[in-house]
């Protein structure tokens, strides 16, 4: 557990500066050295797990869907050990319709009572579902399509966008110049999304730079999905700002300007998917996950220690708790396990949009939330802190919140 040793603001800035410093390019070429050679001669806590080291010794491989799917055997990279192996068949979880449409037309009661259906489900495992959230059906539908026409894509073209290492935006054919173990039986396609009105067409630009011209309305398609997005999560900011008691503008003022993730997850048919996983067990390190997916199925959480099903609902975004808003909310709201299975006949599409504070913006939950019988459980930390934790030193799993605390902990030291 966070014992927090300095006063909170004081914290911070020691922990940023540090950050900051850690991260010069010359410091971090001496650090990446230091894990190679695994002298630890650095002043700083090294991070603590696995998958720096693996960054720098992933064999690249290419994942090719058309090619891998004739193969009798699949890579031994892709096996994922027996105790996370895929189980196909599980029960469903029971997880609440919150129906939106009264508390979006301002209807006190019909918010009362979203709220506290949200709260519920908050406290127990943090996944929800929301029905009539106002976002039209054409826009999701064209972000399906869409999605179909860029993994469509030859190899070649894909890279384009092709996503570097150390960087969590661009293409990234399962994660094999990232990892070299464990590796995901997907393709994803991640851009920054900005709520911040100097920045109206970041993802739009981004898309049509990165791929050229003619993916002017792609771009566009994704610009106004995410800007959908993002209003739909300050509303369920104000939901589950009600529940926690700390009135409905705290959480909503929060995240407005927010500085967010996109990301299209494909998951090609898998000849053996009881051996290999789409993504993998997790919790996201996030604030709050909008999640849609295609008619296919795959995803599963974590409940009463047991695998379940979420099945897909066109007309539902399957919501669910991350680590950064646990941390928020003082560990009150959960964020829970969960992972995805593929299966051998169908491909599957899932359009996952993680909301994120802007990133000046001190993740530390309101005072109502901390006393006596609920001490601080995590300490101070920006988005960017827990981002590039994730991607330079920690691969995402259902540990990365308490792990981040103890490395920010022990840095402070
Ligand atoms: C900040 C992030 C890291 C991951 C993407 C995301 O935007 C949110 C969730 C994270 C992830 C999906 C959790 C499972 C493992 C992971 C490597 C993946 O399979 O995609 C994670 C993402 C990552 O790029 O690190
Ligand atoms: O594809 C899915 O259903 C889940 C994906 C996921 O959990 C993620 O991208 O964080
Ligand atoms: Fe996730």
């Amino acid at each position: 557990m966070f014992l927090p040793r300095f006063p909170q603001q004081a914290a911070l800035a020691f922990l940023s500066s540090h950050l900051s410093t850690y991260f010069t390019p010359s410091l971090w070429l001496l650090v990446s050295l230091d894990r190679i050679t695994n002298t630890h001669s650095m002043p700083m806590p090294q991070p603590p797990n696995q998958e720096s080291k693996e960054q720098e010794e992933a064999t690249p491989l290419v994942f090719d869907a058309s090619v891998l799917r004739h193969q009798l055997h699949i890579p031994t990279q892709f096996i994922w050990p027996d105790e996370e192996k895929a189980n196909l068949d599980v029960p469903q979880l029971l997880v609440p319709f919150i129906d939106l449409r009264g508390f979006l037309s301002g209807d006190p009661i019909a918010a009362m009572e979203a709220s506290r259906l949200v709260g519920e489900a908050c406290q127990k495992h943090g996944f929800f579902l929301v029905l009539n959230h106002g976002i039209d059906r054409q826009l999701i539908s064209d972000a399906h399509l869409f999605m179909d026409h860029f993994f469509e894509l030859p190899l070649s073209q894909k890279q384009r966008a092709q996503r570097k290492t150390g960087e969590h935006c661009g293409y990234a054919s399962s994660f094999t110049g990232r990892f070299s173990s464990k590796l995901p039986w997907k393709e994803t396609l991640s851009f920054q999304y900005s709520a911040d009105k100097n920045s109206p067409n970041l993802v739009k630009d981004y898309l049509r730079n990165k791929m050229g011209e003619e993916f002017e309305q792609f771009g566009k398609v994704y610009q106004d999905y995410c800007e959908a997005m993002s209003n739909l999560s300050l509303g369920i900011m104000e939901l589950l700002g009600m529940s926690l008691g700390v009135g409905k503008a705290y959480f909503r003022e929060f995240f407005e300007g927010n500085s967010s993730i996109m990301r299209l997850n494909y998951y090609p048919p898998c000849q053996k998917p009881d051996l290999t996983l789409g993504t993998g067990p997790h919790c996201d390190p996030t604030s709050l996950t909008i999640l849609h997916q295609d008619q296919v199925g795959g995803l599963q959480v974590f409940v009463d220690n047991e695998w379940h099903s979420i099945s897909p609902d066109f007309n539902a975004f399957v919501v669910n708790i991350g680590d950064t808003f646990m941390a928020l909310s003082n560990g009150r709201y959960k964020s829970c396990l969960h992972r995805a299975v593929v299966n051998s006949k169908t491909t599957r599409k899932s359009l996952a949009f993680f909301l994120c504070p802007r990133s000046d913006k001190v993740v530390s939950p309101p005072c109502e939330l901390v006393d006596n019988l609920s001490p601080r459980l995590y300490p101070d930390f920006t988005w960017p802190m827990l981002l590039e934790f994730t991607q330079k030193h920690y691969r995402a799993d259902m540990k990365t919140l308490e792990t981040f605390a103890n490395w920010l902990q022990r840095k402070s030291n």
